[in-house]
């Protein structure tokens, strides 16, 4: 099995990576802390790889009759492109097979504002609280059913 750049990056991981020892605990996480934080970069990219928000992107419709990988598409179909099927995919979802965020010109416009604001999001909430499973639920039997959105 080959190492991806993201496993390679946590296997070399360094102690000052984790979390409690970039951010004292005497302050807040701040976006300049993140590119020090790689393990929580690698949780947010396999998160987004494996739940994708939106599964099929925005569909798309053929302007014209196309082969793509074999498939003949004729003119004026509606195409949609089964994001969470490639980021499950062992020979898919390595490099720009990752696209929750879409690819091309009408890719996620938000995209850097959203990236940005979920390693702020997340890091800041395991920054500021401990957090345990309240008894009824654990890790086997929480519910990691995906819904559109
Ligand atoms: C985790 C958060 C987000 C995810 C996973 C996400 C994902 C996507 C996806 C998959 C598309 C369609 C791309 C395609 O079909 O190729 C899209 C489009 C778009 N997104 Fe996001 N998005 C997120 C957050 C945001 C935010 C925060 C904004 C705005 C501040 C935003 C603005 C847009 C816009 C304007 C488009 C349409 C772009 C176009 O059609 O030209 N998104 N997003």
């Amino acid at each position: 099995m080959t190492l991806t750049t993201n496993q390679q990056k946590m296997k070399s991981m360094k102690k000052t990576s984790l979390l409690s020892q970039v951010v004292e605990s005497n302050r807040k996480v701040q976006e300049t802390d993140i590119d020090q934080l790689p393990c929580l970069q690698a949780v947010v990219k396999k998160t987004l790889k494996l739940h994708p928000p939106l599964l099929f992107l925005v569909p798309r419709r053929a302007m014209a009759n196309t082969v793509f990988m074999d498939s003949d598409i004729p003119k004026n179909t509606q195409v949609f492109v089964n994001t969470w099927a490639i980021g499950r995919d062992p020979d898919k979802g390595q490099h720009y097979e990752f696209i929750p965020f879409g690819a091309g010109r009408r890719m996620c416009a938000g995209m850097p504002l959203a990236h940005r604001m979920l390693h702020l999001a997340l890091s800041s909430l395991l920054h500021e609280f401990n957090w345990e499973f309240d008894g009824r639920i654990d890790a086997k039997t929480i519910d990691m059913r995906d819904r559109e959105g």
